[in-house]
């Protein structure tokens, strides 16, 4: 069978705040279809990577490439492939639900693209909410319109600090099934998670950061 595409790939990665070495040669290489959960103790570096991976901070060595491109956070290529959650999001505060997720689908080129933002309204619950402006919405609200934003978007790579937060037990639920099924699908991921079941049922390889507890 003809190897799956590698989508990410990381060589030599270093990152260091003033003499405090976080990671030094991490390399990683991830292939359509594989999903790597980041674990490690608080601190250990898993947010520093990934927003060293989203191009939002600068690794001091090492190089970063997406399906062969340099990272580069302004790169169109990297934006179109490119899907993230990583902080929680500035949403517009003057922007409903429905109207973030269709203004995001229609910046990435979906003509039409009503019907999968109610699919996936209704997927991440939101579907009472959707009128409702971001500074309306309790936390997990939030997060759960954080997430339901990466999937009204092309993507070929999905990059994640801990998903879960702020997620009730049905939404994690949820999460660990729709991650499966977006790996299946032949999605890269990388996520970041302190939560035990999320890792086991999406991870197909597991990269623990920092020195083991
Ligand atoms: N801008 C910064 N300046 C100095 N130190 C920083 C900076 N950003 C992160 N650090 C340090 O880098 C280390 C790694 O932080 P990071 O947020 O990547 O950890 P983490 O593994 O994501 O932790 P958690 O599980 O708590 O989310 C920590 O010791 C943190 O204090």
């Amino acid at each position: 069978m003809a190897k799956r595409t590698t989508v990410l790939k990381v060589s030599g990665l270093k990152r260091a705040f003033g003499p405090h070495t976080i990671f030094d040669k991490f390399s990683l290489e991830v292939r359509a279809g594989e999903a790597i959960a980041l674990t490690g103790r608080n601190g250990a570096g898993k947010s520093t990577l990934l927003r060293c991976l989203v191009g939002a901070d600068r690794p001091d060595d090492g190089t970063i490439e997406v399906l062969g491109t340099p990272m580069s956070e302004t790169s169109p290529e990297i934006r179109r492939n490119v899907a993230t959650v990583i902080d929680d999001l500035d949403f517009f505060p003057d922007l409903s639900v429905v109207e973030h997720l269709d203004l995001l689908a229609r910046a990435h080129g979906y003509e039409n693209p009503d019907p999968m933002v109610d699919e996936v309204l209704d997927e991440v619950q939101l579907v009472p909410q959707a009128g409702q402006l971001p500074g309306t919405l309790s936390s997990g609200q939030r997060r759960r319109l954080a997430l339901a934003t990466a999937f009204v978007r092309p993507r070929k790579l999905l990059i994640m600090d801990e998903p879960e937060q702020r997620l009730d037990t049905e939404g994690v639920a949820w999460l660990s099934k729709r991650l499966q099924a977006e790996r299946k699908s032949g999605l890269a991921i990388v996520f970041a998670s302190h939560e035990p079941s999320l890792v086991e049922s999406v991870a197909t390889r597991v990269v623990r950061l920092g020195a083991p507890a």
